[in-house]
């Protein structure tokens, strides 16, 4: 038999360094006559499905597959093994567990050389995938020409420019991805010695910006630029040498790559139903506004559908403002505004503003906050994302529903006089620092100096300087979420609960007096429903008020969304 020829495939591993399937492709030796497709190891429930057919067909074709783990501190899956199948809700669990699987290992290094790949002939015939329902239909400006020639719209092999994939507008994001500008920044962050070995996360400022206080590395470890592993030695490495001082888990930076391999083992236990309440044993049911349509899988289960009941106009208002970053409340504006144009915000802005949606203001499903989330951070990762918000929502891994973020007092324990505010909400930059979490509050006087109307719900346009009045009373939002948690605790039921599937929850919740679900049901047979995923144009006069003045910002499905459900 001649050399192996291998295929590699680039997924959740975008470098050369610390990369074990990439060393398992290249120990192959291969010539380019392809034996072989080698892998990283996803344990996503998507990539599971998506890898069992790739297998099977790779194996029919007479090719051998490799795969390796790579993506995460401890194959996920062996740390499930250890810990009886069972999900790791907890990062004690999931120490524990690790324990069991044995020391993180060392990083590898980069290999030295990638061999040529030589001539690749690609005379053979093309199928090109199906392309519909495109979610992405209306951010494009053009047609997407990702399958135009089988080696990529340029013949060369080469991933997709913005402009191939039918996006003109440039990106708004001012983070940059990459092995080279990821292990940059991780050198940067080791330099300082002191910030890296004594970091504790809990005294980090969600307000900070140019830097933030955080490390921001989290995109590099969505796309693999950065090995996790590289990150941890590193962290460990300098903890042992600073001795004295140094912090420990789960503050440290340690501490913070350990969650994320809890999040990961959760999701490689509980597989699909991770991402939502309906069939998750671990996750609380609880009758939130603007709860998912539920659809049916290929292998008859249940899952989420992307779209959404609107039970409740109001709450559907509170939700598009929210997304929009006009509630009338600037630290949460400023937030989804930070998150909408940068696709970063910091944890502990995360949590201000998933709670303030769900069980501190809103009551609206963590369903629908982890669908914008996933839709614009730059560093989604289904099993972080899900996990984080069932943990804010207190429907698993946290169950403090009586603590909540206040939309003042938080942002006032950070950013005293605002600057935070000011770099977002524009609007406000010139208010004083008394008024600047709190502006109806503020003397018509004092409005006027600053050059702010109080006026509208955000969502059209206004005269220059004009801001929102507070979408609600927020003392009166938290005391009715924190009543109908505590009715939602003592019912105690989870989403593998048959009466969470089949309606019946309603009765109970009645019964236990529940008011916050008035209005439940109302659109189930589709009337009032807002097809999230419709991409038809309508008419909608006044056009949308841009949240971030003065920064170009496309406009996106949620803005035609918001003009119509304003029309
Ligand atoms: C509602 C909500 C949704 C979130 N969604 C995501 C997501 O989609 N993707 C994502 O990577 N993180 C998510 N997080 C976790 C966390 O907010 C980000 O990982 C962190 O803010 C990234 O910034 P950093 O790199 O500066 O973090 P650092 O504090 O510097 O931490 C270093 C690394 O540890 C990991 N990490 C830290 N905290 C967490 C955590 N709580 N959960 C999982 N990993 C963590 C990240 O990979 C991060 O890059 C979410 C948090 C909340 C509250």
């Amino acid at each position: 038999m001649g050399k192996p020829r291998v295929i590699y495939w680039f997924r959740t591993d975008l470098r050369l360094h610390d990369s074990p399937a990439l060393r398992a492709a290249l120990d192959l030796d291969p010539t380019w006559d392809v034996t072989h497709l080698v892998f990283e190891k996803d344990t996503d429930a998507y990539a599971r499905e998506r890898d069992r057919v790739v297998i099977a067909l790779a194996e029919k074709a007479g090719i051998q597959v490799v795969s390796r783990y790579g993506r995460t501190l401890w194959d996920s899956d062996e740390v499930v093994a250890k810990h009886g199948g069972k999900p790791t809700m907890s990062i004690t669990q999931l120490q524990a567990a690790g324990k069991k699987v044995g020391e993180i290992p060392r990083p590898i290094p980069a290999p030295d050389y990638l061999p040529d790949p030589g001539d690749m002939p690609i005379d053979f015939e093309q199928r090109k995938p199906e392309t519909e329902p495109d979610i992405n239909a209306p951010l494009r400006d053009d047609v997407e020409d990702t399958y135009s020639h089988i080696a990529g719209p340029q013949g060369d092999f080469a991933i997709a420019t913005l402009d191939e994939l039918g996006f003109s507008a440039a990106p708004t994001t001012p983070h940059r991805g990459g092995e080279t500008n990821a292990l940059k920044q991780l050198e940067g962050l080791f330099s300082d010695e002191k910030y890296a070995a004594t970091f504790q996360k809990p005294k980090t400022s969600p307000a900070a910006f140019q830097p933030q206080s955080t490390t921001l590395l989290s995109p590099m470890l969505h796309f693999g630029a950065l090995s996790p592993r590289l990150f941890y030695w590193k962290a460990q490495d300098l903890v042992e040498k600073y001795g004295k001082g140094a912090s420990t888990p789960p503050e440290s930076l340690t501490g913070q790559l350990l969650f994320r391999d809890m999040y990961f083992a959760a999701y490689a236990a509980i597989g699909s139903p991770f991402v939502q309440t309906i069939n998750n044993a671990y996750c609380r049911f609880i009758p939130w506004h603007l709860p998912s349509k539920i659809g049916e899988t290929e292998t008859g289960g249940n899952a989420i559908s992307g779209e959404y009941h609107v039970d409740s106009p109001q709450a559907e208002e509170w939700f598009v403002r929210w997304k929009m970053g006009v509630t009338g409340f600037p630290f949460v504006d400023a937030m989804m505004r930070q998150l909408r144009i940068e696709g970063w915000i910091h944890h502990l802005g995360r949590h201000m503003v998933a709670c303030f949606l769900t069980r501190g203001g809103c009551y609206v499903h963590w369903e629908r906050g982890a669908d914008v989330f996933e839709e614009w951070l730059i560093d989604h990762e289904p099993a972080s994302n899900a996990g984080n918000w069932q943990w804010m929502s207190c429907t698993a891994f946290y169950s403090q529903y009586y603590r909540c973020y206040s939309p003042i007092a938080f942002g006032q324990k950070w950013d005293k006089k605002g600057e935070f505010i000011r770099k977002w909400v524009p609007e406000l930059k010139n208010l004083d620092e008394k008024f600047i979490y709190e502006p109806w509050k503020a003397s018509k006087a004092a409005l006027d100096e600053a050059g702010v109307i109080i006026e509208g719900d955000g969502l059209h346009e206004g005269t220059e300087g004009t801001y929102p009045a507070p979408m609600f009373d927020f003392g009166q939002r938290r005391s009715a979420c924190i009543a109908a948690m505590k009715r939602a605790y003592s019912i105690g039921i989870y989403g593998n609960n048959d009466k969470a599937k089949d309606g019946t929850w309603k009765r109970l919740f009645e019964e236990a007096g529940e008011t916050e679900m008035e209005g439940f049901g109302g659109s189930s047979s589709g009337k009032g429903q807002i097809d999230q995923a419709s991409n038809q144009d309508e008419s909608g006069k006044g056009g949308l008020k841009h949240a971030n003045q003065g920064i170009a910002v496309k406009e996106g499905p949620m803005d035609k969304f918001a003009k119509r459900l304003k029309k």
